[in-house]
């Protein structure tokens, strides 16, 4: 694995304690004997879903990389597979190659759906992708139920609430496999935080909790690490501004070339990595994610996830707020809220 990468998941995925503390895994990418794992990216020719299977497959944890879109995979396929490292590659195109691609498969990723261009909220992508990510997890029901689930197709806040739904009606849901990517978030309120702090970006880390939309994403500033007394309210109300509009500020910048795939292609990246550690038994592997919870009257709510070898293991607790995030936690659920209903009514009524 190329060392920046190393790096970084070793800053991102910390030990114990580290939970809440800055303590740091000492255990890189591809330490220990790696079982076999196989991979499947759903939409792998995309934006996301390319520079994501180049990252899947410098990764030696995975054994078998499964790449499906609606077209154009074999060429990725070809491409990524002359890299010599362990995964070997498989492209899957149409519909008719969707079983094949998913059976077996350890984890699923899905950055499958359309992008939203500027002026458009991740809620105006309801209509075209919510249809998608229902036929996407009906096939994952069918033909690997047992799969966790990595999705990235916006609006998160309502298609992992749709792949409940799915996987319930389907007889197949497991709460602690289902997760939505909000690792971006995360990665964004890390830069930023560092770049206004003025401390080394590796050291930092941030949580960051509730949603991934607009005010429904809340970064917990006052749990940052290494903590600073540099920053003043406004500070931190603007950093986290800038963290809640992160995408649109790519969006913008790319002005209808589509919005962050880079830099969320390495979020996830980082975060398949953390499931499939889990899976492998690695202890005290701790993300982010937006998953089953009971840690707010919510059903669906993002905060640290300690993940194992059956995927979620304990949904861990929001620790103390400053009154800022208080107030924010406050004005994000009702929006977070309609988003997760309206991501059941869809379900339960297609
Ligand atoms: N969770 C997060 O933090 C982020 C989520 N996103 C979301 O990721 C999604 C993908 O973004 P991009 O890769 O930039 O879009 P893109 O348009 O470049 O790629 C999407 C791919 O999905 C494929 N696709 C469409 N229908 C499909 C189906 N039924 N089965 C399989 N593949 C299908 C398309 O053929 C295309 O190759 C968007 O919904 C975007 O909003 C983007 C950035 C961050
Ligand atoms: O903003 C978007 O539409 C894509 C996204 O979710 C992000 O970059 O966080």
């Amino acid at each position: 694995m190329s060392n920046f990468l190393l790096r970084s998941a070793e800053s991102t995925v910390r030990r114990g304690a580290a939970a809440s503390s800055s303590h740091l895994s000492r255990r890189p990418f591809s330490s220990g004997p790696a079982p076999d794992r196989k991979v499947a990216i759903l939409g792998a020719a995309g934006g996301i879903g390319q520079p994501l299977a180049l990252l899947m497959k410098l990764n030696p944890l995975v054994s078998s990389l499964a790449l499906y879109d609606i077209a154009g995979t074999p060429g990725v396929a070809a491409d990524v597979s002359h890299i010599n490292t362990r995964a070997q590659v498989v492209g899957y195109a149409g519909e008719e190659q969707l079983g094949k691609a998913l059976e077996g498969s350890d984890v699923v990723i899905i950055p499958a759906g359309v992008p939203r261009k500027p002026g458009m909220t991740r809620d105006d992508l309801f209509n075209i992708n919510a249809g998608i990510v229902k036929s996407l997890c009906t096939a994952i029901s069918k033909y690997c139920p047992n799969a966790l689930v990595n999705m990235i197709s916006n609006p998160v806040n309502s298609t992992v609430p749709i792949a409940s739904e799915v996987f319930r009606k389907a007889g197949t849901y497991d709460e602690k496999k289902l997760f939505g990517v909000t690792t971006l978030d995360v990665v964004r309120a890390k830069t930023f935080y560092a770049g206004k702090a003025k401390v080394p970006v590796a050291d930092v880390n941030v949580p960051v909790v509730g949603g991934h939309a607009g005010i429904t994403i809340l970064p917990l500033f006052s749990q940052a690490t290494p903590a600073t007394n540099a920053l003043s309210d406004e500070d931190i109300k603007g950093l986290t501004k800038r963290t809640q509009d992160g995408g649109t500020e790519v969006v913008e910048a790319k002005a209808g070339k589509g919005s962050a795939t880079l830099s969320m292609a390495y979020a996830g990246a980082l975060f398949a990595d953390a499931c499939l550690k889990g899976l492998n038994g690695d202890p005290d592997v701790v993300e982010c994610s937006f998953v089953q919870s009971s840690i707010t009257e919510l059903p669906f709510f993002a905060s640290k996830v300690r993940l194992g070898k059956n995927g979620v293991e304990e949904v861990l607790g929001l620790g103390s707020l400053s009154e800022y995030e208080k107030e924010s936690l406050e004005i994000l659920k009702p929006e977070l809220k309609s988003s997760i209903e309206k991501g059941i009514k869809f379900a339960k009524e297609n």
